[in-house]
């Protein structure tokens, strides 16, 4: 492409050069040829002239010489002597004659000493004629007598140059006479230019050796002196001759012509600048013609460069953006198929050929597409028949003339790879393969991330909740039934506490491999998380009474299986799992409410025992949404200031207070006085014991400072019960010395009861808290002692103000003798360790009087006092109405 743009601009280049060169070739022969014609033009006319110049004077000077020569025969002068002749006749017969020539202006006839013997002008006679020098003689010398022309000279009486004529005559007695005539040179050059009108024409009368006689223009100052060169004769009708001018000496044509009269001759000359003068014009004419052809020939020329540049540029363009585009295609990561209107093969990339290796040795452009389906059929469908192959060839076919767009195949290599086809401006069509491979595996992976949990790949939450969604669906419409079983293992904590969390995990991974052998394949392992499992069993019974005994059947067999023993890392290991039960397909439901009915089921099992299945019972969904809804309420207590403590007096056996111990109490709106028992344990579970056991701290606090001010109750102690996850606060320490300090409670009169559960979780923290208190001056007990795991070891490491036995134990003072001894050993363990000892919940004399026998001599129940406000436990005080 680029060589032939190079040669297009050689061939405009020459073309343009050949035609330029002709033009003016042309023009330059035409001129030349112009020239020579105006030459030849002008040397004719200088001819013309210089002929009848040559005539006319020859003519005139005939004239003159007949005169002369007739003056002979005039006057008789053969057959006279010298002494004979007559002047005044031969003066009168002699003015006749000469009258009868208009050039002449006188005739004499004069002796050999120039002396005027007769004349035309009698008053010449016997005078001297001034005759040039030697001109007499010369005359009278000639053997012949011809007629002679002197040099021009000035004429003494007309003072005008002349030309002086002569012929002799010889006498009878042999004398010799000389006949002149006096001609003026103007008539002569009269004659000479014979009205002929040439611009800037040069005419000399000369002779041979180049003496001018007579010119025109008149030249009076080199009249008779000789012009050179002399011109001669050298033919009678030589050619006109390009030369410088007789007289100007400017270039010229010049023509001569020989007179009759010897040595006389008539030159012609035109000034080139008059013959060239049209010839001129002419060849600027020529040349403005030339030249505009050069010129349009010249801008032709350059329009065609300047379109052939532009050309080759819109080429360099193209190639560029082709190769750019060829680079593009051959770097792209898809593969690249270009098809014709025909659907044969235009181009295709690097990356084509390696999707396709097989279409290596085939492929090459103007190849159909169908056949190189032939060939990939062979390679994708290698066990198929012919007839298999040709539908499948076919239907490719019929994909591309519908394009489709967008479709997906894999090769045999396992390569996903997406084809997609894109219709072009000039019918044909686009097609991109892009390995899709890598997408599609990371799809499933997200897949399995999103829907599969990692640790047993069972389906996870939001999986089994799209399924079950769906299984509803379908037994609300079939009317088949189907089952929830949630299962949690029990004490799974203890398993990851002792032996590990990486244990705890393959014990999961296991369960979920038996839960999955249970199972039939249509049904549905999956894992809430932690380990919380669900199996979603489908097509039931559809009578739900065989449908319960089917999924009852399948829940012993998944019991069974988890309770065989396990080997994790070696160590056998026994579990169980508690599972809860939900039939749907009667109703639409969704699937949360399902999921909550199996799990309320499930703790239903929890509760009784664990290890077993039982079937969600709507009566505890009651519970548990009363559960609920006081939690709801819970949450809004404290702030709508719904508690207050109630304080339960604490007294000698002998009815002498010592202090109180401080309860807390809700006041509901609705339900009422909502017992401590109803609500402890729900705060505790929701993390609401926190801000709960602060405000009881508090406000037990302020009342202890507001009975220090009465001398009465100054002495009283109050003693707060701390819960476990209150005490377990990093901060507990500190927020108890700020209580005090910001109340002003004398701390050795704040008694705090923490539980043997408490103290046991984790012995080293509440010694150092406790130690920590103990330093500001609060004092503890130990509640509800004697139901824990109590040993003397901790109980010595304790910083323990009191023990406070147990109410289970007072109850049964008298009941149980076993309650009996404990209770005994109770109060000699804390006289042992030096500790105070108080009863709780009693509530008989008896037990009054047991305890007392038997060292306990303080207590808290019934029997003195039950749990009162403020108010009505101040009152009680005053009216010291303890009289037991
Ligand atoms: N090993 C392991 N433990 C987990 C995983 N997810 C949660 N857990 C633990 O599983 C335990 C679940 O305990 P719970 O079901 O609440 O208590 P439990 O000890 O089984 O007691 P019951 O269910 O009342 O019998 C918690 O200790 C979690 O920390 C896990 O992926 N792997």
């Amino acid at each position: 492409m680029r060589a032939s743009l190079t040669k297009a601009t050689t061939a405009v280049i020459g073309i343009a050069t050949f035609f330029v060169l002709a033009v003016a070739a042309l023009a330059i022969v035409l001129v030349r040829d112009s020239r020579e014609s105006a030459l030849a033009d002008g040397k004719a006319q200088a001819e013309r002239f210089v002929t009848g110049a040559q005539a006319a004077v020859n003519r005139s000077f005939l004239g003159v010489d007949v005169l002369l020569a007739s003056i002979d025969s005039l006057l008789g002068l053969q057959t006279m002597q010298l002494d004979w002749l007559e002047a005044p006749l031969a003066n009168k017969l002699i003015e006749g004659a000469t009258r009868q020539n208009l050039l002449v202006r006188s005739v004499a006839l004069v002796d050999a000493e120039g002396t005027v013997v007769a004349s035309s002008d009698a008053s010449d006679t016997g005078q001297a004629m001034a005759l040039p020098l030697g001109f007499v003689t010369e005359a009278l010398e000639q053997q012949v007598s011809t007629l002679l022309v002197s040099n021009p000279v000035v004429s003494p009486s007309s003072s005008e140059p002349v030309l002086y004529f002569a012929r002799h005559v010889r006498l009878a007695d042999g004398h010799k006479l000389l006949a002149v005539a006096e001609v003026q040179v103007n008539l002569i050059t009269a004659i000479l230019v014979q009205g002929a009108d040439i611009s800037q024409l040069e005419a000399t009368l000369e002779r041979n050796n180049g003496t001018m006689l007579a010119s025109v223009p008149a030249q009076e100052s080199i009249s008779g002196t000789q012009l050179q060169p002399a011109l001669g004769m050298t033919s009678a009708t030589p050619e006109a001759q390009e030369m410088p001018s007789r007289l100007s000496k400017r270039p010229a044509v010049v023509a001569r012509r020989g007179m009759l009269y010897g040595s006389l001759l008539i030159t012609a000359s035109i000034p080139l600048d008059t013959v060239l003068a049209e010839w001129r014009s002419e060849s600027k004419m020529i040349g403005g013609v030339a030249l505009t052809f050069i010129l349009v020939i010249v801008v032709a020329g350059v329009v065609g460069l300047r379109y052939l540049h532009r050309m080759g540029q819109a080429q360099r363009a193209i190639t560029l953006a082709k190769t750019t585009m060829d680079q593009a295609l051959e770097s792209m990561e898809s593969g690249f198929l270009l098809l014709d209107a025909q659907r044969c093969v235009v181009s295709w990339n690097r990356r084509y050929l390696e999707i396709y290796p097989w279409q290596r040795r085939l492929i090459a452009p103007g190849m159909s597409f169908e056949r190189m389906l032939t060939n990939t059929a062979h390679e994708l469908l290698g066990d198929a028949s012919d007839d298999e192959r040709k539908t499948w060839i076919a239907s490719r076919m019929d994909m591309l003339s519908q394009h489709l767009h967008s479709h997906e195949r894999v090769l045999p290599n396992g390569n996903v790879i997406e084809i997609t086809e894109r219709a072009t401006p000039d019918g044909g069509v686009v097609i991109v393969y892009q390995d899709v491979t890598r997408l599609r595996q990371a799809t499933a992976e997200i897949e399995q991330l999103a829907f599969y949990d990692p640790l047993t790949g069972l389906p996870n939450r939001r999986l089994l909740t799209d399924r079950l969604q769906q299984a509803i669906t379908a037994c609300t419409r079939n009317g088949r039934r189907g089952a929830l079983l949630f299962m949690d293992l029990d004490h799974f904590k203890t398993l990851n506490d002792t032996l590990g969390h990486d244990v705890g995990d393959l014990l999961l991974q296991q369960v979920a491999q038996r839960v999955k052998a249970c199972v039939r394949e249509a049904d549905t392992v999956a894992r809430l998380g932690g380990d919380e499992f669900v199996v979603m069993l489908l097509d039931l019974s559809l009578d739900p009474l065989e449908a319960a005994q089917q999924a009852q059947m399948v829940g012993d067999n998944i019991l069974h299986s988890l309770n065989q023993p396990y080997l994790l890392n070696g160590t056998q290991y026994r579990s169980s799992c508690s599972v809860g039960a939900a039939l749907f397909g009667d109703t639409h439901q969704a699937s949360a409410e399902l999921l909550k009915q199996a799990d309320i089921a499930m703790y239903q099992v929890k509760n009784a025992g664990r290890n077993a299945l039982c079937f969600f019972d709507p009566q505890m969904l009651a519970a548990i949404q009363n559960r609920a809804d006081l939690e709801s309420d819970l949450r809004h207590a404290l702030t709508a200031q719904q508690f207050e403590l109630h304080y339960q007096l604490q007294t000698t056996d002998q009815g002498v207070p010592v202090g109180a111990e401080a309860l807390v109490r809700w006041r509901h709106p609705q339900r009422g006085l909502v017992s401590p028992q109803q609500f402890i344990g729900l705060a505790e579970d929701t993390g609401l014991i926190l801000p709960l056991g602060h405000w009881v701290m508090q406000t037990a606090c302020a009342q202890l400072t507001a009975w220090q001010a009465t001398p009465d109750k100054a002495a009283l102690q109050l003693s707060v019960n701390v819960s476990a996850r209150q005490f377990r606060q990093v901060d507990f320490v500190e927020q108890v010395r700020g209580i005090l300090r910001d109340s002003g409670a004398n701390p050795n009169l704040l008694k705090l009861e923490l539980t043997e559960s408490l103290v046991l979780d984790n012995v080293q923290d509440t010694i150092a808290k406790m130690k920590q208190l103990k330093a500001t001056g609060v004092r503890f007990s130990m509640d509800d002692f004697g139901t824990g795991h109590s040993s003397l070891t901790y109980l010595t490491q304790l910083p323990l103000d009191q023990l406070k036995i147990d109410q289970s134990f007072i109850h049964n003072i008298g009941v149980h003798a076993s309650d009996a001894v404990i209770v005994q050993t109770i109060i000699g363990m804390a006289n042992t360790l030096g500790l105070e000892v108080i009863a709780e919940g009693v509530e008989t004399e008896a037990q009054r009087d047991f305890l007392a026998a038997h060292g306990c001599h303080l207590c808290q129940g019934y029997l003195f006092a039950k749990p009162l406000p403020v108010v009505e436990f101040e009152a009680m005080l005053l009216l010291h109405e303890i009289t037991v």
